[in-house]
């Protein structure tokens, strides 16, 4: 309908840790050459639908970044309104940053290992602010009061970071009819899900993202889904792609 609002989900293409499948987290790695050509991809689904983004919000994460930079350029919407904010970042993964999946699934078990991974209030450990994958004094969160720097987060923590920004910035651009498009991660973007869809703290754990391929929201009047759960541009490799995702660490 007209007077509805649209707003599309991106999580960048796959990454050189994804590839790899290690725990990444607030560390800042590029995308790999699939990754490059899944945002390439995206963003002609974006354009195959009619969905031109008026205005961007990505992380400060290079991965998200040049996802949405990628996808852009190839429709010719490059110089959209740019905000860029922690907020969005992918969770941190505190000290299973750079640490490897299959061997956290082995070392820990599948309990501990799903607990820490998609469980809704369970962070994993602590990450030590000299530790070679912190990012404590990384200059793009040197603004950042030192009580909200994470040393690690479980989704819940990200739910109370990100919705700030989903009413303060998120919101206004949609009710200005923006077509918005959020360039982020795997768990910040099921946090946006799980507010926008009203997904329990239990059913959250089986819900994962895809890498690159767009998930659009048309929303009503209320800023609800119009369809539960969005819709993914390209249904069949998503579906595909989120039975990777689920059984990552089973490598
Ligand atoms: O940060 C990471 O490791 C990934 O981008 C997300 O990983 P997950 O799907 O294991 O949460």
């Amino acid at each position: 309908m007209a007077d509805n609002y649209r707003l599309v989900l991106l999580r960048h293409g796959e990454s050189a840790w994804n590839a790899k499948n290690l725990f990444t987290g607030w560390v800042d790695v590029d995308l790999t050459a699939q990754g490059e050509e899944e945002a390439i991809r995206g963003g002609r689904l974006l354009r195959d639908r009619g969905l031109l983004p008026d205005v961007l919000h990505t992380s400060v994460l290079r991965r998200a970044i040049r996802t949405s930079q990628l996808a852009l350029n190839e429709i010719d919407r490059h110089w959209i309104p740019t905000s860029r904010t922690w907020r969005l970042n992918e969770r941190h993964y505190g000290a299973l940053q750079g640490k490897d999946k299959a061997q956290t699934l082995a070392e820990f078990g599948e309990e501990q290992f799903m607990l820490w991974r998609r469980s809704y209030d369970v962070p994993p450990p602590l990450l030590a602010e000299d530790d070679e994958y912190s990012q404590y004094h990384d200059p793009r969160y040197a603004a950042l009061p030192i009580e909200l720097r994470p040393r690690t987060e479980c989704l819940a923590d990200v739910v109370d970071r990100m919705l700030p920004y989903w009413y303060d910035a998120l919101v206004p651009d949609l009710l200005a009819h923006r077509t918005v498009l959020v360039a982020a991660h795997g768990n910040s973007l099921r946090a946006l899900v799980k507010h926008l869809d009203g997904v329990s703290d239990a059913d959250i754990a089986a819900l994962n993202i895809p890498t690159g391929i767009p998930l659009y929201y048309e929303l009503d009047a209320d800023l609800r889904p119009v369809t539960p759960g969005g819709e993914y541009l390209d249904p069949a490799a998503a579906a595909e792609a989120i039975e990777a995702v689920k059984n990552q660490g089973k490598k």
